[in-house]
Formats: structure tokens, C-alpha cells, sequence
């Protein structure tokens, strides 16, 4: 299981701080996307310079135009990019085929899907790795929950699980053994990012 901080909302300098910080703890940084927003692809060029050891995704939340936005991605140095599952399956295999020609990933955001029948279209067009995910609004009505594996159980894809995860809901959501963990706001807001960040993987490492 790996942890993976996501930058959101936050500027360049604030990125850079918050993964010097916590660097020894997290194993991928996400450029998430209202950083992307602010920045474009030369902050996902930058971070991938700066920190040669981490993994980086770029969180495109792509929707169309999927092997375009995919490319500038990968292309910037992303080792994975981010498809919403909403798109057109024909949005959804273009990010794909990039990616593999990339030799790089896709995730594919479940955001706002609840149906057992889509994830098991998903996987006959080809989709290997998802990211659960309740949304930073949605989070106003409840943070990620573990009754939201029941979406992925037995279809043997890998999974990422994202959505206001703290040090409180962390034990009970490894238990399910998702293949990566993303935190943000409970990392990047805290008073000492590089303390909950140890403790987040300690949690992680001791499942
Ligand atoms: O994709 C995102 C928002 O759309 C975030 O990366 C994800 O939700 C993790 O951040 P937080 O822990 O603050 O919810």
C-alpha cells in the first residue's frame, strides 16, 4: 500500500514546502488538479526534476480530448494521469492506449459512480486501476466510507481510495488493503504536515 499526498488548492511554494516535508512518509505526490489548473504541466515538469524518486500523478480529471490531455501529462513527466469514469468509452480507451504506450498509468475516477454494472463495463474496455473517491463538496455529507469497496470487491482491479481520509478513518480503510492511499487536506492543512504524514504511514506500514 502506498501513501500519496495530493496538493490541492495551494500554491507553488506551498507544494514544494509540503513535499520537503513529508517526503520520507509518502511515496507519490499528486499535482492535484486546481494546482494543474493554476500552474499547467510546468509544475508537474518541475516536481518530477525535483523529485526524481517519487512517483507523480497528475490529477487531469480528463473528460474528453482523453489521449490529448493524457499525452501532456505523461509527456511533462506524470507517471500516472486521471480519466473521470463518466467519459466516453471512447475517451476512456484513448487515455489508455497512451498510457501504455507511455509505459505509464491511468487511473480512472469513480467520482459519483455507484453502480457494480459500470465498474464491470470499465473492466471489459480494458481498465486496469480505479480511484474511489468522494469529492471535496460530497465530503459535506460524509468522508470516505469502506462500504464504498463493496463497488470494487472480486473484479481484481487496482484501486486507489481518496476523500477527506484522516488519521481516524486511516486503520479501518487499510484493512481493505487498497493499493494506494491519497490524502490531502489532512496532510497539507495540518499544523505539522510532516508528523501526520509519519503517522499516516506508520498506520499504513504496521496494516
Ligand atoms: O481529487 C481530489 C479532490 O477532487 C483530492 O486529491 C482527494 O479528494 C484527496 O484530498 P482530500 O484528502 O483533501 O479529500
Amino acid at each position: 500500500m502506498k501513501l500519496q499526498l495530493a496538493l490541492d488548492r495551494l500554491s507553488r511554494e506551498e507544494c514544494m514546502r509540503l513535499v520537503q516535508d513529508t517526503y520520507e512518509s509518502i511515496d507519490i505526490i499528486e499535482i492535484g488538479t486546481s494546482v494543474i489548473k493554476e500552474y499547467g504541466m510546468s509544475i508537474v515538469r518541475e516536481f518530477n526534476d525535483q523529485f526524481p524518486d517519487k512517483m507523480i500523478m497528475a490529477d487531469m480529471k480528463t473528460c474528453d480530448a482523453g489521449g490529448y490531455e493524457t499525452n501532456q501529462a505523461l509527456d511533462a513527466g506524470a507517471d500516472i494521469a486521471t480519466v473521470m469514469a463518466f467519459s466516453s468509452n471512447l475517451t476512456i480507451q484513448d487515455c489508455l492506449k497512451v498510457g501504455e504506450d507511455h509505459g505509464k498509468h491511468v487511473m480512472v475516477d469513480l467520482l459519483e459512480v455507484d453502480s457494480r454494472e459500470k465498474l464491470e463495463h470499465l473492466k471489459e474496455i480494458g481498465v486496469e486501476f480505479v480511484g474511489l473517491h468522494v469529492g471535496k463538496d460530497k465530503q459535506q455529507e460524509g468522508k470516505f466510507d469502506v462500504e464504498l469497496f463493496n463497488l470494487v470487491d472480486d473484479l481484481g482491479l487496482q484501486v486507489a481510495v481518496a476523500g477527506g481520509i484522516n488519521e481516524n478513518t486511516l486503520p479501518d480503510i487499510v484493512q481493505k488493503k487498497p493499493d494506494i492511499l491519497i490524502v490531502g487536506s489532512a496532510i497539507t492543512k495540518a499544523d505539522q504536515p510532516k508528523l501526520v504524514a509519519k503517522r499516516m504511514k506508520e498506520i499504513i506500514n504496521n496494516a
